[in-house]
């Protein structure tokens, strides 16, 4: 039904400017380990291009919510409790290109990163499935090849609606030469979900750096919410805030699982351009992975300064 929906109004689309074509779909997989920037790169990249956005890892997120508030923690024998319990689920990623903020950790903070709310079952939670008992459980939960093949359904009708979005915002200005798109991040977008993605990225970062990104994320959030009695550093840190090392320990391990794990590992496609980000500036991989999409789709470099 949603496939019919999605078709009919990506054809209504075309014959509105029928004397300008628009371009065919462009989807960007953006793969890599955790914290080496994904999700917010993905997001304005996606603002940057009008495109749609789709976070997957939140949806393995929201899974791993529903395990631990129904008591399924024992995945090792296969979970038909939590497959059922997904399958009735239902999962929305509500990408807001007009609510930006600048990241507070990066750099020069200048580039706007789009705001993104994940609701379960109509529950806003997207706090909720960044929180250490998530983090803890949620690679466990994902190695699973039948939980896997639930997300997947989820993960197609949501790229679905989020293309056919990005064209009719596209349709109502009037802009025929851009194209619809999406960029979706995660571990196995671009080898298994779009292996024929238009543009893969396989974003890395050194291990150190990504734990002190993290670590600086985690804190800016916790000190929003708690103010501590005094400044955190990564030297000092208040004992109920994680410290630089206990975060580094959970991505190794949580890296460990997802490149080790037997379905959909995480690997780097072959034909996937590989950014290393360790010593870049967000604008920099932001601006750079916006000009490779546009050499693709046949439109003008806007970044040639950097
Ligand atoms: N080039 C960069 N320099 C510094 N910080 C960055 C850079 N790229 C991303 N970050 C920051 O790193 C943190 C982790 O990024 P995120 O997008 O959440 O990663 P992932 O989705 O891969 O887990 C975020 O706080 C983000 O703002
Ligand atoms: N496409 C995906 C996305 C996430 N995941 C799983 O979901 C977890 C959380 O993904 P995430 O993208 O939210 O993690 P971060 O990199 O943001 O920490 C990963 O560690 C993987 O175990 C996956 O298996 N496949």
């Amino acid at each position: 039904m949603q496939c019919l929906r999605a078709t009919l109004c990506r054809r209504a689309t075309r014959h509105l400017f029928a004397s300008k074509p628009l371009a065919r779909d462009f989807t960007i997989a953006i793969d890599g380990p955790a914290a080496s920037g994904k999700s917010s790169t993905a997001r304005a990249v996606a603002l940057e291009l009008g495109f749609g956005y789709i976070d997957s890892g939140s949806i393995y997120r929201c899974a791993t919510l529903l395990a631990l508030r129904h008591d399924i923690t024992d995945i090792s024998a296969g979970a038909p409790d939590l497959i059922d319990l997904i399958n009735k689920a239902s999962v929305d990623i509500k990408f807001q290109p007009q609510s930006t903020r600048s990241a507070p950790n990066l750099i020069t903070g200048r580039l706007p990163v789009p705001d993104v709310r994940i609701l379960l079952n109509d529950e806003d939670v997207s706090e909720e499935i960044r929180k250490p008992d998530v983090n803890r459980l949620v690679a466990k939960v994902a190695s699973d090849g039948g939980v896997r093949s639930a997300v997947l359904g989820i993960q197609r009708a949501l790229a679905r609606a989020a293309e056919t979005r990005s064209k009719s915002v596209v349709g109502k200005e009037g802009v025929s030469s851009v194209p619809g798109g999406v960029v979706m991040d995660g571990r196995d977008i671009g080898t298994t979900i779009f292996p024929n993605a238009e543009l893969k990225i396989y974003l890395d970062a050194s291990a150190m750096a990504r734990a002190i990104r993290r670590w600086d994320e985690m804190n800016s959030s916790l000190k929003r919410a708690k103010p501590p009695a005094v400044p955190a550093t990564a030297e000092n840190t208040p004992a109920e805030y994680p410290s630089v090392e206990d975060i580094a320990r959970e991505l190794e391990e949580r890296d460990y699982a997802d490149i080790n794990r037997q379905h959909s590992p995480l690997r780097i496609a072959k034909d996937a351009i590989v950014i290393d980000n360790t010593s870049m500036t967000f604008e920099q991989q932001v601006y750079s992975i916006a000009d490779l999409a546009r050499d693709r789709m046949g439109l003008e470099r806007k970044h040639d300064d950097l």
